[in-house]
């Protein structure tokens, strides 16, 4: 969480502030405020941004006062229109706004929508007499039904004795999206002075707590790319630059109003999300529990993988890449990438192992189509493993140019976060589907299987610090764990590095990759992601191996239960159902990841059809 100290006048005491690197330093350009500021700002250190209070001030007027005074945020105080932020922001592209609601006894946060585009992020006040700086608190427990994603500004009458609720807050749902902490007149010594020492001290205390706090609780990513003792960025000096130059700017990037506002039009109009939450009434039946199915496989391309490839597109657009590399398994991935190549109009070349292209051909003839070149893997298992090496060698071999779509959530950092960031869509929309259809939006048990892990990922990501929320990861068994022909990862497998990435793999005693087996293409990885690393050492998640067999007996089941064919790798979680049992009131719901069409030809061979 970040800091914002507010509303200082004196030159010396915005100095004295400023060397407790606060994360921001607001001033008031607002001239019937007591902490109007009528001098000149002294420089401050570069990393502290410099916000310029306004309140209903003409646009030229804050276009002005921005470049005056060097300035890299406006907070918009007053009654701003969108339009109105809409110009701020094509004026001033490269600064930070942020849009204040007032808050009393209760608020509607449909007036939130339409300035989501437009801002960056989002202030809570508390309503009073002036328009800011009143003094009070309002009832967070309001934000509770925060509905949206874009990070905010907790504000309005904090002070020391704030420090406890805050903490509380923290820990609790609707604290997901705070993103800072704005204080101004509770550490006043007069309007404009502030209290060097009483802010020292609440800095001190409130993000040491919240270290503490956030260090025992989060099963996400930490800033050093790290998920517990998962993950980090374990790469050849030549593929240095292209990873650092993804790191630096994914994440800002990814929070610019019109990378986001694209990426959701695309899901929307060109993928055709939401996708539906649907009851399984006749699979609820058979297991004597309430079976939702989250049909990742309605989506473009028939799979969840055209979430990511959507985002990756558009982010290798804003880095000016203009060829695209990937590795695909099943061929689900390869065929998302094609199709966003097809759409953007890129070189698209899909690295696949040469077992893979065997027994994904229909797959394979989509990619071509689409105009991708297939280039086949011919080393080791020549499956998914295999065609990643060949991938990550056209990387270091093209930096400039190329952007490698990775399909999963591994990799070296920033890749597992950022796919789990595009997939995370799946799971947010869980939120508000299970909130339409059962009133509340957590899931007892939410079900994915895990090859890499970046459906999984998706279906968890809303959850993972919702402990009341038990997550199930579902391997590949294969034959059978101890058969020598799995992808049991969880099962087999110890700490190592592969592709990147710190975690676990499945590997002989001398440290040399097992080559995996499943059916399933998609799930034949001797490793899974760093996420799925740390929710299996912590015991976050509960992990299910299941065979060949009673993969395929599943998947057969739903098709004539329920009148889906889903993919051999979604098969994989449905067999949970027979491994486990579920209480008839608790709402499990499955992430059918993707449809069994490129699968017919091995559940005819199967089944003998
Ligand atoms: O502080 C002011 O005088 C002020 C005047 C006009 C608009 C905003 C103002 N301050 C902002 O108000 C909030 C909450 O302040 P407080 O903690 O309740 O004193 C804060 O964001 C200030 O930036």
């Amino acid at each position: 969480m970040k800091l914002k100290v507010c509303g200082m006048k004196f030159p010396d005491n915005i100095n004295a502030i400023a060397s407790l690197q606060p994360d921001y330093l607001g001033f008031i350009f607002y001239d019937k405020s007591a902490r109007f500021i009528s001098t000149e700002i002294p420089n401050v250190p570069k990393a502290i941004k410099k916000v310029g209070v306004f309140v209903n001030a003409s646009a030229d007027t804050v276009v002005t006062t921005v470049l005056k005074n060097n300035l890299q945020a406006v907070q918009l105080h007053g009654e701003e229109a969108v339009d109105y932020c809409k110009t701020i922001k094509e004026q001033l592209p490269n600064i930070e706004i942020i849009k204040v609601f007032s808050i009393k006894d209760e608020f509607n946060f449909d007036v939130l929508e339409p300035f989501e585009t437009v801002c960056d992020y989002f202030l809570f006040d508390t309503k009073g007499k002036l328009p800011g700086g009143n003094g009070y608190t309002f009832n967070w427990n309001i934000l509770k039904k925060y509905p949206s994603t874009k990070p905010y500004f907790l504000s309005g009458g904090i002070g020391d004795s704030e420090i406890e609720p805050i903490l509380e807050f923290s820990t609790s749902k609707a604290s997901k999206y705070c993103y800072a902490i704005d204080v101004n007149s509770k550490f006043e010594i007069e309007p404009g002075l502030k209290d060097f020492e009483r802010l020292e001290q609440f800095k001190k205390q409130l993000f040491s707590n919240l270290a503490a706090k956030q260090h025992t609780m989060s099963y996400n990513i930490n800033e050093k790319g790290y998920y517990g003792e998962f993950g980090g960025a374990y790469i050849p000096e030549m593929l240095y630059p292209n990873v650092e130059e993804l790191r630096q700017n994914y994440l800002k990037i990814m929070a610019e109003p019109s990378f986001k506002e694209e990426f959701d039009q695309l899901l929307k109009d060109y993928v055709g999300r939401p996708s539906p939450l649907y009851f399984a009434k006749r699979l609820s039946e058979k297991y004597n529990t309430k079976i939702y199915l989250k049909r990742e496989d309605l989506n473009h391309t028939g799979a969840h993988k055209i979430n990511n490839t959507i985002g990756q597109i558009l982010m290798a657009n804003r880095l000016g890449k203009k060829r695209i590399i990937a590795e695909t398994g099943a061929g689900q991935h390869g065929v998302a990438t094609a199709t966003v190549c097809a759409l953007m109009g890129l070189e698209c070349i899909v690295y696949m192992g040469e077992i893979d292209i065997a027994r994904q051909a229909p797959n394979v003839a989509r990619m071509k189509m689409l105009g991708a070149s297939v280039i086949p893997a011919l080393s080791g298992s020549r499956t998914l493993k295999d065609a990643t090496n060949e991938a990550i060698r056209d990387w270091i071999n093209n930096p400039v140019d190329t952007h490698y779509i990775i399909g999963s959530v591994v990799g070296p950092h920033p890749y597992p976060d950022m796919v789990a960031r595009f997939q995370s869509v799946v799971s947010q929309e869980m939120e508000w589907q299970l909130q339409e259809k059962e009133g509340r939006t957590k899931p007892d048990h939410v079900i994915a299987c895990v090859g890499g892990g970046s459906n999984a990922a998706g279906a968890f990501y809303q959850y993972l610090d919702e402990t009341d929320v038990n997550l199930i990861a579902v391997e590949a068994a294969g034959l059978g764990v101890d058969s020598g022909e799995s992808a049991a990862t969880s099962a087999l497998g110890r700490e190592g590095i592969i592709h990147g990435s710190k975690t676990l793999l499945m590997q002989t005693d001398d440290g040399q990759i097992t080559e995996p087996y499943s059916i399933s293409a998609g799930l034949d990885y001797p490793g899974v992601g760093p996420m799925h690393a740390n929710l299996f050492a912590t015991g976050r998640a509960e992990f299910i191996s299941i065979t060949d067999d009673e993969a395929m007996n599943a998947g057969m089941e739903l098709c004539q239960l329920e009148g889906i064919i889903p993919a051999i790798e979604s098969s994989h979680a449905l067999a949970v159902f027979k491994n486990r049992k579920f209480e008839p009131e608790e709402v499990v719901v499955l992430s059918l990841s993707g449809r069994g069409d490129k699968d017919l030809q091995n559940y005819i061979d199967y089944f003998k059809i």
